[in-house]
């Protein structure tokens, strides 16, 4: 990923990505790695300007379009892993969680789901896809806290499978973590991930268009926006002190 400064999602790039999702999907691939080009910073979530005071038309696009790329992320036949070289938090955890083995480099950095800091909510196949990787319990403490988990943190309750000593050694894990599967035929290896994952992805498929106007909803409501407000101004605050 590549989206100075902090790979954040908006709708053009969510629709770069389904681009490049459906490209990949056409060839035949042992697997891919998920990293980013920037620094410090794996990806800092969805572009906070998509839902703060937005067009209406194009936040319900903009949700459809995170639904479109996790749906197919979800569902890629090849293995899948994050090198996360930075910071993780919100879509960025998400995005990590979509994978199936995620390396993290050793750093001061953050990965946690903290939505509810922002005054929004995960919706429930992103509470699905956490509780799959850490313990229900955990989830819920986390998701309700708005715990962003340091790297050891991470590793201790199983948010991440491998602490990397950088971006390099992150991708050799990560590729060696796909190896795994050079003797397993593709297609047990696929039913059985696209099993494995079958409730988010029957939350996502079969309750698409609720959760556009859940999340529009929830976006909409004053409170909300006043949260947002505040949350943008610390953001660009924290360069001034
Ligand atoms: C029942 C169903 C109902 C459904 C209802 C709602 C469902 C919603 C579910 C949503 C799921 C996902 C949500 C999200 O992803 S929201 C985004 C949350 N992200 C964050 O909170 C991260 C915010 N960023 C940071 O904490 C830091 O930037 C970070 C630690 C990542 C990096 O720190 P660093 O000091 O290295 O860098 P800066 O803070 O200076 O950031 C660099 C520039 O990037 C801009 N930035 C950062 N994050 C965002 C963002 N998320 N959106 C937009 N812009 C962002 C930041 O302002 C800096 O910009 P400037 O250089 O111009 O100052």
């Amino acid at each position: 990923m590549q989206r100075p400064p902090a790979n954040t999602f908006n709708l053009e790039y969510l629709h770069e990505i389904t681009n490049s999702l459906d490209e990949i999907s056409k060839q035949k691939l042992k697997g891919v790695i998920l990293t980013s080009a920037i620094p410090n910073i794996f990806s800092a979530g969805l572009d906070i300007k998509e839902f703060y005071k937005p067009d209406l038309q194009r936040l319900e696009n903009f949700w459809s379009s995170v639904q479109d790329v996790f749906i197919k992320l979800l569902d890629l036949d090849f293995a899948t892993a994050a090198a996360i070289n930075g910071h993780a938090p919100a879509a960025g955890c998400v995005l990590s969680l979509s994978c199936e083995y995620r390396a993290m480099v050793n750093g001061n950095y953050k990965i946690g789901l903290n939505e509810a800091a922002l005054g929004i909510i995960t919706t429930p196949w992103i509470q699905a896809m956490m509780y799959q990787v850490i313990p229900m319990k955990h989830t819920e403490t986390a998701l309700t806290t708005a715990k962003l988990f340091d790297v050891d943190e991470a590793l201790q309750i199983g948010l991440i499978d491998e602490i990397a000593s950088n971006k390099e050694d992150a991708i050799n894990r990560c590729k060696q973590y796909i190896r795994k599967f050079d003797k397993i035929p593709l297609h047990a290896r696929a039913l059985t991930k696209q099993r494995m994952r079958q409730t988010p992805i029957k939350i996502l498929r079969e309750q698409r268009d609720e959760d556009i106007r859940m999340f529009v909803d929830v976006v909409m409501n004053p409170s909300v926006q006043d949260n947002l407000k505040d949350y943008v101004e610390k953001l660009k605050n924290k360069k001034k002190k």
